[in-house]
């Protein structure tokens, strides 16, 4: 199967994009191919596949894969990329537009420095909505989260998707590759979890590092930078309706959680290349 494609990346948080506005694909073979293509010896390398497609609710749709092959409900840098490529390809002549993924539909804008603005819109914040086992209280901020024999603190929130964000004193001292996939895969995380380490270095300053749910240590995570930003401020490290600068591997992010209660997002979007991916179904992937 020959499968024309482009890889974009938002602060090095890298997918293969394909264009259902062109093409069409089958239902069952999209885990596979996600595995497939991210594959850096035998697909084309990447943290996973994104969708870019019709909407019947909005003037795009777009769907995520992990690098697992496990489906996401939304990713923030994919977002910017699918933004981006919407405008640029004409699927909205207007630069602000509603993009719709499994999670929600989502508002963004693409500025005339290249810079995307998205707003994701309402963190949830109840233990049901992330999920999160437990007793349904309104909300999981610095909660006790005994875990290989360490007492850390657990902030959880919810983009779309589901994050466990810890805060610690030095980032460069963050258990990102130890903890990242127990955590991950932990029972109290019944759909699993992204995992975030955050240090404070200011109410306007933080650093960032993740471990994705389904494709480990990413350079950026969109909504895991929204959910660091939500749970500094839900734990008195940041304030509402303030521009807070995320710091991750691949570059910074700009979050502000406003009054009305939404959480909005701006940063860089890329394309790296563009092609044909030959596809073979019967190909071994890791
Ligand atoms: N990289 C993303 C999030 C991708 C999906 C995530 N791993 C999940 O399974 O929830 C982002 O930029 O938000």
């Amino acid at each position: 199967m020959e499968i024309p494609f482009t890889k974009m990346h938002g602060l090095g948080n890298n997918y293969i994009y394909i264009d259902l506005f062109q093409y069409t694909l089958a239902e069952e073979i999209l885990p596979l191919l996600a595995k497939s293509v991210s594959d850096i010896h035998t697909g084309v390398g990447a943290d996973g596949l994104i969708l870019i497609q019709p909407s019947e609710r909005s003037e795009v749709g777009m769907r995520i894969f992990n690098k697992d092959g496990s489906e996401g409900n939304t990713c923030g840098n994919g977002l910017r990329c699918t933004a981006k490529y919407a405008y640029e390809q004409g699927y909205t002549s207007s630069e602000r537009f509603n993009i719709e993924t499994k999670a929600n539909i989502v508002e963004a804008e693409v500025k005339s420095d290249g810079q995307v603005t998205i707003n994701m819109g309402k963190p949830l914040l109840r233990r049901s909505e992330i999920p999160m086992m437990g007793h349904d209280d309104p909300e999981v901020v610095a909660e006790p989260f005994p875990i290989n024999q360490g007492e850390w603190k657990v902030t959880a929130v919810s983009m779309g998707n589901p994050h466990a964000v810890f805060f610690v004193e030095a980032i460069e001292d963050a258990p990102v590759e130890q903890m990242g996939p127990l955590i991950e895969k932990d029972q109290r995380f019944p759909d699993s979890v992204n995992v975030e380490f955050v240090e404070v270095i200011s109410p306007q300053e933080l650093n960032f590092r993740v471990w994705e749910r389904g494709s480990g240590i990413t350079q950026a995570c969109g909504t895991g930078a929204c959910a660091a930003a939500v749970a500094a401020i839900l734990n008195d490290h940041a304030e509402l309706n303030d521009d807070i600068t995320v710091h991750l591997l691949g570059g910074d992010l700009v979050i502000r959680w406003d009054v009305n209660g939404e959480v909005w997002m701006t940063g860089g979007a890329e394309v790296i290349a563009a092609g044909t991916y030959y596809f073979h179904q019967t190909q071994k992937v890791e």
